[in-house]
């Protein structure tokens, strides 16, 4: 079955905040290094795209979790699928997601990473969808703050589905 999908923010409209979150950060980690954490698999988009637009010396690792499934809603259990390669020790560490919902996946994360002695630990995230969260966490960058709707594309999935879109829509 086909789901029908309404454009929310588009292809130019993502980009261009992507890119003004890069020259923020950039600025903001001045005479630094990064080291980049994407959350697989939905922030792979935004980190890559996000990466581009960073002047800092900066390095990138992977780690994949996953707590929804193929469902709406969240198992409220975050599961590790692969953990980074690399020791983020005396790092100062930018996690990229493409969206914060309920808060699990990524208070989670900063307290598992918080345990491996990083100098610092951010967050940006391209969407946040406050009206759904559950647990508090703190967010360092947000590209858009965006109504309590199923969201697609730019990294987001339904079923799998619809992470390709190269703008951000909604299942009706
Ligand atoms: O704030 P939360 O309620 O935790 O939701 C946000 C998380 O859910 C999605 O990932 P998912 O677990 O579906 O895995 P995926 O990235 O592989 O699609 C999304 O990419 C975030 O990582
Ligand atoms: O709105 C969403 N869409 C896709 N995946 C998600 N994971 C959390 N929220 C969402
Ligand atoms: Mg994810």
């Amino acid at each position: 079955m086909n789901e029908t999908i309404n454009v929310l923010i588009s292809e130019e409209e993502v980009n261009k905040k992507i890119q003004s979150l890069g020259e923020q950060i950039s600025k903001d980690y001045a005479g630094k290094e990064l080291h980049l954490i994407c959350v697989l698999k939905g922030g792979v988009f935004a980190t890559c795209e996000l990466a581009k637009h960073i002047s800092v010396p900066l390095s990138i690792d992977f780690m994949s979790v996953s707590s929804y499934g193929d469902g709406f809603v969240s198992s409220g259990r975050v599961k590790i699928i692969k953990d980074l390669d690399d020791s983020i020790e005396g790092k100062d560490v930018l996690i990229v997601e493409d969206i914060i919902d309920s808060g699990n996946t990524l208070k989670y994360l900063v307290d598992l990473l918080n345990t491996r002695k990083p100098n610092s630990v951010k967050i940006c995230t391209l969407l946040d969808k406050p009206d759904r969260r559950t647990t508090d966490v703190a967010v360092d960058y947000v590209g858009f703050q965006i109504p309590d709707k199923f969201v697609v594309g730019y990294g987001l999935d339904y079923m799998q589905k619809y992470r390709n879109l190269p703008y951000i829509g909604v299942i009706e």
